[in-house]
């Protein structure tokens, strides 16, 4: 293999936001059909850093991340954000779903509002954020849409937009594009690739699409399935803001293959399971 090997590189002291150490999931219990989702996970996350968790279905990704989330607590091991352990949900750290998660009596206006009257925003100030959010995402017009009104796409822009409305520290999207078209999937991509490296926000992105990963991540997390554990980590040398040309670069084209190649036996188990 070619690819940059990360783990020697792996941020540690005071720019490190996220500390997984030697993380474990099980779920049931031991004599009951007891599965182990995680075994001994350990990664540290840098302040601004896109990093993306890849991986075929099944490897645990999802898990991880709703621990991150504070959703569910790990088994073993321990999860700190800047040096405090994860116990629950928090402002700090929010989540786009593939599902978009929105809701559909509300208005996209009124739902990427949402998190901000939560916060204790004020009316106006909520509108206006909301509103700038919406231009981020490139939805301005279709403020007053319902959910059912507007296609996948935009609705992915909408959580987007929810997602940051509180301004965390921390995104955490789990196959958020997983439910689009290709075409609207390589658009979200490139939206997702600009927003965040103007928001400079850290960000956590689960995906079974090598490609995917590798485009929008200043590091690859590599999976393998159960138990899930990191079986390597690919440094991205490609500058930001990430641009579409950057797809046909030789290092980005060699090492999605190379990654394929990786990979490809647990895909091919993953088929013959399902
Ligand atoms: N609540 C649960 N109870 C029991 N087993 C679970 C539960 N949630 C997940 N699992 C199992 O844990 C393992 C890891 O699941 P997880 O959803 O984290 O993987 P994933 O890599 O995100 O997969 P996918 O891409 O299909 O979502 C799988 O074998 C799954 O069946």
């Amino acid at each position: 293999m070619t690819m940059t090997k990360a783990a020697a590189a792996a941020p540690s002291g005071p720019s490190a936001q996220i500390e997984i150490g030697n993380v474990g999931k099980v779920y049931g219990t031991a004599g009951d059909g007891a599965v182990i989702a995680l075994d001994g996970v350990s990664l540290t996350i840098a302040r601004g850093e896109f990093v993306s968790l890849l991986g075929p279905s099944g490897c645990g990704k999802s898990t991880l991340l709703n621990i991150l989330a504070g959703f569910q607590p790990a088994t073993t091991g321990r999860i700190l954000q800047d040096g405090h352990p994860i116990t629950g949900p928090d402002p700090s750290r929010t989540v786009v779903f593939q599902d978009y998660a929105l809701f559909g009596w509300m208005t996209v206006q009124k739902n990427v509002e949402f998190g901000l009257k939560a916060k204790g925003v004020g009316r106006a100030e909520r509108a206006e954020r909301a509103r700038a959010l919406i231009d981020t995402v490139r939805l301005t017009g279709f403020e007053d849409k319902y959910p059912h009104e507007i296609s996948g796409g935009m609705k992915q822009r909408a959580a987007i937009a929810r997602a940051l409305a509180p301004d965390p520290d921390i995104l955490l999207m789990d196959e958020p594009f997983g439910a689009l078209d290709a075409q609207t999937r390589v658009l979200l991509q490139e939206e997702i690739a600009r927003i965040s490296s103007e928001a400079g926000k850290t960000v956590v992105f689960v995906t079974h699409g090598i490609e995917e990963a590798v485009f929008l991540a200043d590091r690859v997390v590599v999976m393998s399935p159960r138990p899930g554990r990191i079986r390597e980590e690919v440094l991205v040398p490609l500058p930001r803001p990430r641009t579409a040309e950057m797809r046909s670069d030789p290092w980005f084209v060699s090492t999605v293959s190379e990654l394929w190649e990786t990979l490809k036996p647990d895909w091919q188990k993953e088929e013959e399971v399902s």
